[in-house]
């Protein structure tokens, strides 16, 4: 057991996160936090150590920055690699240099065998990121605290030093005649988070406090969704539609059926962003009455005891034709084994009258979004509603896997 309140605080939260792991990466920027955890987690010394650089390239001298943080590696005996990073495309480059640090370091961990990678968020960060969203008019989700433990790029990512300061690491570095590069962006008031490190200083904001109610913010966020996950237990799903008892949505709070809404919206409509949070306070409103809506190409209707989200037949005859061996036609349904000359489209309303869609327990507009197989401008087949002695089985030879994607968001 340590004395030193530095390490055994750091040493402490390694045990509880990294307790288990064999091997660990550290994102070693080479500034003084990440310099701090390589250190540390060699003090603490449970696993083995790799530790790898991302260099951007975007700045003179990050070459050489990177090499030395390589030298602190090798000191140590922890072995390290440089990570290149050359920019592709234009966009927010701090969010593409961002993105693109997480996928070089989760493709070196996978690489490496490593079962986590350590990261060197602090106390500071955690206090200015919710100051940052606060600013930006985030939401419970938005001003959560960041995780200790997160799943990202296909491996787990961990941050031991959140529940430390970075003027305490400094010290503890100091202290010890380690040294380390600092960042000179980290001093450019373009930036926000620059701006929000000034301001917590200048007004002498409590930062502990500050990363305590990001934590009880975290709290409140998965108290939500357990209980938008015990209100949603009763849904079904058929069809690629949804529906929700329409007792436990209508008797449960404005944010739990605001997050029913939203998932059931994005489950149906499979969009890759949650939709507006505007829109939909204002569909929740109509939904207290017994109004049909439709939104973000999902019909949203109550019905026979429950609230039905249903693709929009518009926007499923909108979407693009699937073609090919294997695809994933109207971001719902997988589909495998279509042959030469045949297609995914929706079946729209114009078959309907000829087919036996009543059979399947569909409504209208659920048969008429559903999935159907098209060949020389003619529907073959609709595995969706029940097959007619029309369709035969010659042109669904071949046809593996028609399903309806489940998305978990
Ligand atoms: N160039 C880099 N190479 C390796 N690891 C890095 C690099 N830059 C940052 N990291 C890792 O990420 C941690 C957090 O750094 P920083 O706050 O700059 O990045 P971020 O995750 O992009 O955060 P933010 O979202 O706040 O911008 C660092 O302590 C370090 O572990």
């Amino acid at each position: 057991m340590t004395a030193d309140p530095v390490e055994a605080r750091v040493h402490a939260a390694l045990d509880d996160l990294a307790g288990a792991c064999p091997t660990l990466g550290i994102a070693l920027s080479g500034g003084g936090d990440s310099t701090a955890l390589m250190h540390l987690a060699h003090g603490w010394g449970r696993a083995r150590l790799s530790a790898a650089t991302v260099d951007h390239g975007l700045r003179p001298g990050s070459t050489q920055e990177a090499r030395e943080a390589g030298l602190a590696a090798a000191a140590l005996g922890i072995p390290h690699e440089i990570l290149q990073w050359t920019r592709r495309g234009d966009g927010n480059l701090m969010a593409a240099a961002r993105e693109a640090r997480l996928q070089l370091l989760a493709d070196w961990a996978r690489r490496n065998g490593l079962s986590a990678v350590l990261l060197g968020h602090t106390l500071d960060d955690q206090a200015e990121t919710l100051l940052m969203r606060l600013n930006r008019g985030a939401g419970v989700d938005g001003l959560s605290a960041m995780a200790p433990v997160r799943e990202a790029f296909g491996i787990t990512w961990l941050r031991p030093l959140l529940g430390v300061g970075r003027a305490d690491l400094r010290q503890w570095l100091m202290a010890r005649e380690l040294t380390w590069a600092d960042d000179p962006s980290n001093e450019n008031p373009d930036y926000e988070r620059v701006r929000m490190r000034k301001a917590i200083a200048v007004l002498g904001l409590p930062m502990p406090q500050l990363a305590q109610s990001a934590e009880n913010l975290a709290m409140a966020r998965d108290a939500l969704c357990d209980f938008a996950a015990k209100v949603a237990e009763g849904a079904q799903s058929r069809a690629g539609s949804l529906a929700l008892p329409l007792d436990a949505f209508r008797t449960a709070p404005l944010e739990i059926r605001r997050r029913l809404l939203v998932a059931g919206l994005r489950f149906v409509g499979g969009g890759d962003y949650p939709p507006r949070r505007g829109p939909v306070l204002h569909a929740l409103a109509e939904l207290e009455g017994d109004a049909r809506l439709t939104l973000d190409g999902v019909i949203v209707e109550p019905r026979d005891g429950f609230l039905w989200l249903i693709r929009e037949p518009a926007a499923a005859l909108r979407s693009p034709a699937g073609e090919g061996g294997a695809m994933i036609w109207d971001r719902r349904w997988k589909v495998h084994g279509l042959q030469p000359g045949q297609q995914v489209r929706a079946v729209g309303h114009e078959p309907l009258p000829g087919l036996d869609w009543r059979a399947a327990g569909l409504m209208r507009d659920e048969a008429a979004a559903s999935p159907g197989i098209w060949a020389r401008g003619k529907l073959i087949a609709a595995p969706t509603l029940h097959p007619t002695p029309d369709y035969g089985a010659k042109p669904l030879r071949g046809l593996k896997e028609f399903r309806a994607l489940l998305y978990t968001h």
